[in-house]
């Protein structure tokens, strides 16, 4: 039996890609020490290492002259070992007997250096078979048996390299590098708790340039990046260490100051920021004067609630502009409590169901080779008086934050449900129809109930309904999740994984609960064609689905390579704005009913 070696690329020592302070992890830290057998010994010393060793998913097989000759992983075996006839067979035969078998296809061992990168190890397997992902791989130091890897083990690694990727994206600002609004607000919750239990102080600077707006629009947005860098650089050198210097959005930043013992110090850090601003800034070919505007509070004296601290910072910086700009205020009781500036979303959104203000857009999801249409996601938007259409990402967590999202989660069912009856009514050929369900609603108690209730009321069958679920909803209290799940699937109702691959990605979840497809997240999409990393984590989500005989859908396509490329990894279904962007019923019912006259004149 032939054994396939393979040489470490030259790349494995650095990977393009990783954040800071992130270091090219080796397949060292997968590899596993077992006892390698010999290709002579009964299959029944197998079975009993597998019986005895819940741990050991595979077993190395050494040849004669010491080295790998192959892998016996414990899934196949086992059905091989259970089956009525090979338990006498195999049980009296030679390993190398079990190897010659011809329905024992996983023989030829995969063998990588234990120095090679676990994404130069992605690309091996890729190269040379995705049953490794199952079987796992040899791993070997300075060509000696040092082990063996687990495939599964090798994916989470990566996906957990992606999303330190992805985490610093969503929690960093590009521009200055400093954390923004949602690496600040959890910052500031448990700052607050921290200091509730030492009865220290947490202060909020709220920190806005003045007159931004004019500078960005005589100078150009690339002036107006720089004197942004080079504000955030005088708000660091103001702020103390320990100190979180945050952007909000454009011209706003929030510098949190922890474990305080008095107020004071904030008047001191607001006033060594005015005065660091007198320096001009030094522009190309110009050195321009830039001033600040400072409002702050301090928790817990001025407000108890971590929810009404930056509403009442940023009160506090409008007085300071009021009062001639270029200058500090902290907060009072006897200012409003919001800045005009500041709209209460949480008091736009109540309501706004009867106010008529939601909508739903619907995106197809399409069979990628004949690019028929096989389902059909709802997605909410809201139409703001003021604000025009706004993007669920906008008014969601809000939603979630104030329970409000189980009433417009209850709306999403119950308009989603309906649409689908009518297109029934009108004729249309059933389709699926999915459907986002937040982790809020889907813990409601009743939630299968209500969902049961309107399948009933709309008269669907319930497969034809989809409920999409994000990794989250599924990672805590899992008996109650699985009780929940097994209810819905009770139904009929189909469940699918949102966002695959960005989560936690615990593979365990996967085998446990009753899950029909993944999702691969558009993250791992966006530019599969030119980005190696990115096709690997697809091949191997792939993979992992196709041995849990899941269902798998890629969404966010938006170019012909992109489904070119999945379209070879086997990926069968696909969404994105390639095939529409989500629009609304009519829109979509027009596009549907051209793209099944385009069809059936391909077809005729
Ligand atoms: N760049 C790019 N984007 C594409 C492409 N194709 C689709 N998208 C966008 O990707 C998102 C896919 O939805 P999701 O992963 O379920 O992610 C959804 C979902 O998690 C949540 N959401 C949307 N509607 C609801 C809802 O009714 N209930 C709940 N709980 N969450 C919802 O908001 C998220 C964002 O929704 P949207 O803004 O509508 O954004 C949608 C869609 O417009 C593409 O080719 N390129």
């Amino acid at each position: 039996m032939s054994r396939m070696r393979h040489h470490l690329p030259s790349s494995c020592q650095s990977h393009p890609g990783l954040g800071p302070g992130q270091e090219a992890a080796s397949v060292r830290h997968l590899s596993r020490e077992v006892e390698p057998l010999h290709g002579q010994v009964r299959c029944q010393a197998v079975l009993d290492r597998f019986l005895v060793d819940d741990e050991v998913y595979a077993l190395p097989v050494i040849g004669t002259a010491g080295q790998p000759v192959a892998l016996i992983d414990r899934a196949t075996f086992i059905e091989f070992f259970s089956r009525r006839f090979s338990r006498d067979v195999f049980g009296r035969r030679s390993i190398d007997e079990l190897l010659a078998h011809p329905r024992y296809r996983h023989g030829t061992p995969l063998v990588v250096e234990e120095s090679c990168t676990v994404e130069d190890a992605a690309q091996l397997i890729i190269g040379a078979g995705m049953r490794h992902m199952v079987t796992g791989f040899v791993v070997t130091g300075g060509g000696r048996y040092r082990g063996v890897a687990n495939g599964r083990d090798l994916l989470d690694i990566i996906t957990r390299r992606k999303q330190a990727v992805l985490y610093q994206m969503a929690h960093y600002d590009a521009l200055t590098g400093i954390p923004n609004r949602s690496l600040f607000a959890d910052r500031l919750e448990r700052a607050c708790l921290e200091a509730d239990r030492s009865g220290r102080l947490v202060a909020l600077l709220f920190i806005d340039v003045d007159r931004f707006k004019q500078i960005n629009d005589s100078l150009g947005h690339s002036a107006g990046d720089e004197v942004l860098r080079q504000v955030v650089a005088r708000l660091k050198a103001c702020a103390r260490q320990v100190d979180t210097v945050a952007r909000l959005a454009g011209d706003e930043f929030v510098i949190l100051m922890e474990g305080l013992g008095s107020p004071e110090q904030v008047a001191s850090v607001a006033r060594r920021i005015v005065d660091s601003m007198q320096e001009p800034v030094s522009m190309p070919g110009q050195a321009l004067v830039v001033t600040v505007s400072i409002g702050s509070v301090v928790y817990p004296r001025d407000d108890q609630r971590v929810g009404g601290l930056l509403a009442k910072a940023d009160a506090a910086m409008y007085e300071a502009k009021a009062a001639g700009r270029n200058g500090f205020r902290s907060y009072s009781p006897d200012m409003p409590a919001c800045s005009t500036g500041c709209i209460s979303l949480e008091n736009a959104l109540r309501g706004a169901i009867e106010r008529d203000e939601l909508e739903l857009h619907y995106q197809p999801q399409v069979d990628l080779k004949g690019r028929r249409v096989l389902g059909v996601e709802a997605l909410l938007r809201w139409r703001h008086p003021e604000r025009g259409l706004v993007p669920p990402m906008q008014f969601i967590p809000a939603a979630e934050e104030s329970g409000l999202i189980i009433g417009l989660g209850e709306w999403v069912v119950r308009s989603a449900f309906a649409q689908l009856r009518a297109w029934l009514d009108a004729g249309l050929p059933p389709l699926r129809m999915s459907v986002n369900i937040s982790a809020l609603q889907f813990r409601q108690p009743g939630f299968a109930a209500f969902l049961e209730g309107q399948l009933a009321l709309h008269r669907l069958p319930a497969g034809c309904i989809e409920l999409e679920l994000t990794e989250s909803v599924l990672m805590k209290n899992l008996e109650e999740v699985l009780r929940t799940l097994t209810d819905i699937k009770a139904l009929g109702v189909r469940l699918a994984i949102d966002d695959f691959g960005t989560g936690f990605s615990s593979l365990g979840y996967l085998r446990r609960f009753p899950i029909d497809r993944l999702k691969i997240d558009q993250s791992f999409v966006r530019d599969i064609d030119t980005t190696p990393v990115n096709e690997s984590i697809a091949r191997a989500i792939m993979a992992l689905a196709d041995s849990l005989s899941l269902e798998i859908v890629a969404e966010g396509i938006e170019r012909e390579a992109e489904a070119d490329v999945l379209q070879r990894l086997n990926c069968q279904q696909g969404q994105g704005y390639l095939f529409s962007r989500p629009v609304l019923a009519d829109g979509f019912t027009a596009w549907w009913q051209a793209s099944m006259r385009d069809d059936l004149a391909f077809n005729s």
